[in-house]
């Protein structure tokens, strides 16, 4: 790691403060943040302006029902920070998302962009709504309103959205639509993820499950373990989780578990990753009644005897009160927040190596990059040029933030932390905010 400036003391090395008594994404972000702004003894101004989202937008989406009432959602847009660059990160869509998770996510999506090296800042944007009980027109009138009241913070050189939970990369489509209608020309760079035919990016949708594998076979070298000896559980079946864990299995390991909203699938004897998928893909998207595996729940997938544990679902899986019962060798966090602070105490003291969110699911990040790169330049490149490029700042990426866990003897995501807010900090205080 290379520090910068003067808010960054290298001999000094803090207990981080009182553990918070709750245990929302928010809080658990914010816990990490002051441990590592305590490492890089940050000023108060400093610490002050890099919790304070730039804005935090709440828009009301009316639209028509398939049955003909009108039915109104509520949707968030947060820019957690723009100083590295334009603002960058997804759009899920889920029943209970709400400003605090969307801040939470925007903050974590600027300490990824940092963390590796992108010249993004962070956002994220939900709408409070139940995709499975939406029609594909309703979805589509629903995203075109929220875009349409977006359509002054979202631009390719302000803010560009992604997709994230329970969105894809037709959503994506619906969003540069709207947005290019508005702006009477084809845009293509305001967005990321979408389909290859739009100016999409060869390898975006495998991108973070790649990048997790990526980091994963880092971890384990570290560890002195080979790929294809060790057993792995996954939690979600979604984007992330269903590639992390067929990038595992083409690396010879054996996967034990896979899991989705309808629960956990495990075989100690090793899951045919291909089949699930297939299987999946056939019913709907969901695991229910997979064969060939004995039906577990979720809670019980995350305490398994295993080398590997991919978290890929949502927040605030492993908690305080399941940390001590995980019994894996190294945690992948595939979702943003599958880890509370509260637990990450218990996971260092079990010797549990964790890799990070805002490392080891920043592959979908960086290919977005490579996406808007190639809209702006109108010149695309090869899957197996994305792919080289992403191994390449991914392996980076863990080597950078190993290097500072080393240093300063600290966790992976506290080293991740350091990294990334001394890089936020260091930008601001060249760019001059107190001019
Ligand atoms: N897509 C991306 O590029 C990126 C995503 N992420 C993060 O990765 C995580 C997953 O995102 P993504 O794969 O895109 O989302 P998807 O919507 O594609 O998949 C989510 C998966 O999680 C499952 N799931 C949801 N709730 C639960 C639960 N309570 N227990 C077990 N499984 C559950 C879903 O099951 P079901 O389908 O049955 O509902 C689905 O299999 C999120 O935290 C997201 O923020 C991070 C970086 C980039
Ligand atoms: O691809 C992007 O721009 C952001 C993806 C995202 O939302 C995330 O990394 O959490």
């Amino acid at each position: 790691m290379a520090p910068q400036k003067n808010h960054y003391n290298a001999s000094i090395y803090k207990e981080p403060g009182p553990k918070l008594s709750t245990e929302t994404p928010f809080e658990s972000m914010m816990e990490r943040f002051r441990f590592a702004a305590d490492v890089l003894e940050l000023d108060e101004g400093m610490f002050q302006y890099l919790s304070s989202p730039v804005k935090q937008i709440i828009v009301s989406i009316p639209i028509i029902m398939d049955d003909g009432r009108i039915e109104v959602f509520e949707g968030y847009r947060v820019i957690h920070d723009n100083v590295l660059g334009p603002s960058k990160g997804g759009i899920r869509y889920a029943p209970d998302v709400n400003l605090d998770e969307v801040k939470a996510l925007a903050s974590w999506m600027t300490w990824k962009c940092a963390v590796v090296n992108v010249p993004f800042g962070g956002a994220k944007g939900g709408v409070r709504c139940d995709p499975n009980k939406l029609s594909k027109t309703e979805l589509e009138r629903i995203t075109r309103r929220y875009t349409a009241n977006m359509l002054d913070i979202f631009g390719p050189d302000k803010d560009i959205p992604a997709p994230d939970m329970n969105t894809n990369e037709q959503i994506m489509a619906w969003v540069m639509d709207t947005y290019s209608m508005n702006a009477q020309r084809t845009e293509t760079a305001v967005v990321t993820g979408k389909p290859i035919i739009l100016g999409g990016s060869q390898g975006r949708k495998e991108a973070t499950g790649r990048g997790v594998v990526t980091v994963t076979l880092a971890g384990l070298n570290k560890l002195g373990m080979m790929p294809n000896n060790v057993t792995v559980a996954v939690q979600g079946f979604g984007n992330v989780g269903s590639v992390s864990a067929n990038l595992m299995y083409e690396q010879g390991a054996k996967i034990i578990a896979i899991s989705d909203v309808t629960g956990g699938y495990y075989n100690e004897n090793g899951i045919d990753i291909p089949e699930a998928i297939r299987y999946s893909k056939e019913n709907n998207n969901l695991l229910k009644d997979f064969p060939g595996a004995e039906l577990i729940s979720n809670n019980e997938l995350l305490e398994l005897e295993c080398d590997v544990l991919i978290p890929a679902a949502k927040e605030d899986q492993i908690n305080r009160s399941n940390a001590g019962n995980i019994q894996a060798k190294i945690i992948s966090e595939g979702a943003n927040g599958p880890v509370t602070a509260n637990a990450d105490a218990v996971l260092e003291e079990k010797g549990i190596m964790v890799i990070p969110d805002i490392l080891a699911n920043a592959g979908g990040v960086t290919v977005s990059y490579f996406e808007w790169v190639q809209d702006r330049q109108g010149y695309f490149w090869t899957e197996e040029r994305v792919n080289r490029r992403l191994n390449r700042m991914m392996r980076n990426a863990f080597d950078n933030v190993y290097g500072v866990s080393e240093e300063f003897r600290i966790t992976l995501r506290q080293a991740a932390y350091v990294y990334a807010i001394d890089k936020v900090a260091t930008t601001l205080e060249m760019r001059g905010i107190y001019a």
